[in-house]
């Protein structure tokens, strides 16, 4: 690798976040490799359709694989499936990483790079928290509404001399990063608006405007936050003060939107409860703290998922 512009990327999994982040990269000079899954031909014979408010692209043709594809080697290897995939992590990533493969995982969770860090110690792990609003609305096709900032972290020092590289080839493609010190202090913060705006769009069955203006949604937002900083302080990670009224703040002023969980939902999919929920409510137990609001709505999530996606014994239980 000479310089940032020169980096590559293997982005595996081309939707709403990795489709829309590859082809922000790919606009900024990088090269860039997607790995797509029920579109891959469409990908190929079609291009990459991403429109966005900094511009609608096509990106034809566009270097675009399957995962039992040979794919070259990248220096930086892209984590953007759905959680709910994870279990098929080890064998999609095994091919792409080798000896100093930067893996930068993009998935809303906890405890995502420390694992990947057991199963991959070759590699160099980073975490891109990603405020972005962003739909798969149908094969090869992405929608960017909003946002977009990535929030770098590195698991440890072996991820420090990358941080400004990256964010080079970030900025190049228009996309704006932050550096966070404290990989899990980042993760949590995040978990401070997935887990109580994620799930109560679910339970709810409405989007964050309509959670923001009912005073009973939004008190029970608010409580799921409170677990999450105690969480998080168990943790050794607390947050500032004002961090949850200015996340609260931030949230009144989005556009009306629908969390991902609730797409999700919606279209049937697997809920991401695992590294969302459960584990932040593993990690939390293991510093002696429970989050009795948050496990309360896991458990409801868990239930609705399994019956949405025709679950029968969820049915009759
Ligand atoms: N969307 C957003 O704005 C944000 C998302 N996130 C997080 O980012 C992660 C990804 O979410 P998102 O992009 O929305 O999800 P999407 O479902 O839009 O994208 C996941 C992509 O992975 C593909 N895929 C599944 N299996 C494979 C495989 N074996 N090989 C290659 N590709 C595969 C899917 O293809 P197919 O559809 O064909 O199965 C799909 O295109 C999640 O953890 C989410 O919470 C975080 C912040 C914002
Ligand atoms: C916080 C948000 C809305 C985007 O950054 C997100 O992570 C999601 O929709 O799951």
């Amino acid at each position: 690798m000479s310089d940032s512009t020169a980096l590559s990327f293997t982005i595996l999994g081309t939707g709403a976040l990795g489709g829309f982040y590859g082809s922000r990269l790919l606009l900024g000079g990088a090269t860039v490799r997607f790995i797509a899954h029920s579109d891959v031909d469409r990908i190929r014979a079609h291009g990459l359709r991403v429109d966005s408010p900094l511009g609608d692209q096509v990106h034809h043709p566009v270097e675009v694989y399957a995962d039992s594809d040979p794919i070259p080697s990248s220096d930086v290897v892209c984590v953007a499936l759905k959680t709910t995939q994870n279990a098929r992590l080890t064998e999609l990533l095994a091919p792409l990483v080798g000896e100093g493969t930067v893996i930068l995982n993009w998935q809303n969770g906890l405890t995502l790079e420390e694992e990947l860090a057991a199963r991959f110690p070759q590699a160099i792990l980073i975490a891109g928290l990603c405020f972005l609003c962003s739909n798969k609305v149908g094969p090869g096709h992405i929608v960017h509404l909003d946002y977009g900032r990535v929030s770098l972290a590195a698991l440890d020092e072996r991820g420090v001399d990358w941080l400004p590289r990256l964010r080079a080839a970030f900025g190049a493609g228009g996309i704006e990063t932050d550096v966070q010190p404290s990989l899990p202090a980042a993760r949590w913060r995040k978990l401070a608006w997935n887990i109580p705006f994620n799930g109560l769009s679910v339970l709810l069955d409405r989007n964050t405007d309509a959670i923001m203006a009912d005073p009973e949604a939004r008190a029970l937002a608010e409580r799921l936050m409170h677990e999450v900083a105690e969480g998080a302080a168990a943790c050794g990670v607390p947050f500032d003060p004002d961090f949850m009224p200015k996340m609260l703040a931030t949230t009144e002023r989005m556009a009306p939107y629908a969390p991902s969980m609730r797409l999700d939902f919606l279209a049937k999919r697997a809920l991401e409860i695992e590294y969302m929920y459960r584990r932040p409510l593993r990690e939390a137990a293991r510093h002696g703290v429970s989050m009795p609001a948050v496990e309360t709505i896991a458990a409801q999530l868990s239930i609705l998922d399994r019956s949405n996606r025709g679950d029968s014994a969820s049915r009759t239980a």
